[in-house]
């Protein structure tokens, strides 16, 4: 795959490693924090349910892996989709894996996995599965909350 690769953005770049998915989306330029690594114009909601809303992706930003400490955050907040963006939540230099947190969009995830993101114990929330597995705080804190995910979480704190 990787010898016909031709990467779908300039700043951007696919390193591919064997094993299942092992790759990531590499920054080939520094960021600065609340700069635009991209515009999603291939990205969509999926049309599942509310509570399952995904991002579909058919670009490289789709090798962009979670992290419990990001340096992204994927917005598509906006009701109109041509604003939906990837932007830098820290300074990200040439070089870095792109990396968000995904219960910042997700709230209930159809693939959950185990946490590799390899950072201290007590920020990495474990398994993602979703906003719905989790504190308010435990996804607001990491610096960006979906508008529909903030919601959903509003709501169940008055259902207790
Ligand atoms: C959208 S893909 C990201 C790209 C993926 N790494 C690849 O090689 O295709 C999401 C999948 O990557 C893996 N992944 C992403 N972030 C991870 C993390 N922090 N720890 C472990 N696996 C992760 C999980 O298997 C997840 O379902």
């Amino acid at each position: 795959m990787a010898s016909t690769y031709t990467p779908s953005h300039t700043d951007f770049v696919v390193e591919f490693k064997s094993g299942d998915f092992a790759s990531s989306l590499i920054t080939r330029r520094d960021f600065a924090p609340g700069e635009i690594l991209a515009f999603l114009t291939e990205g969509r909601r999926s049309a599942r349910t509310y509570q399952t809303d995904n991002i579909d992706l058919n670009s490289d930003f789709a090798y962009s892996n979670h992290s419990c400490v990001p340096n992204a955050v994927f917005d598509l907040s906006s009701t109109d989709p041509a604003k939906w963006n990837v932007r830098a939540l820290t300074n990200i230099p040439a070089g870095t894996p792109v990396v968000w947190f995904y219960p910042s969009t997700e709230w209930e995830m159809i693939q959950p996995f185990e946490c590799q993101c390899g950072t201290e114990q007590k920020k990495c929330v474990g398994r993602i599965q979703g906003a719905k597995a989790l504190t308010y705080a435990e996804v607001a804190g990491r610096g960006w909350i979906s508008p529909w995910i903030e919601e959903l979480m509003m709501e169940r704190e008055k259902r207790r």
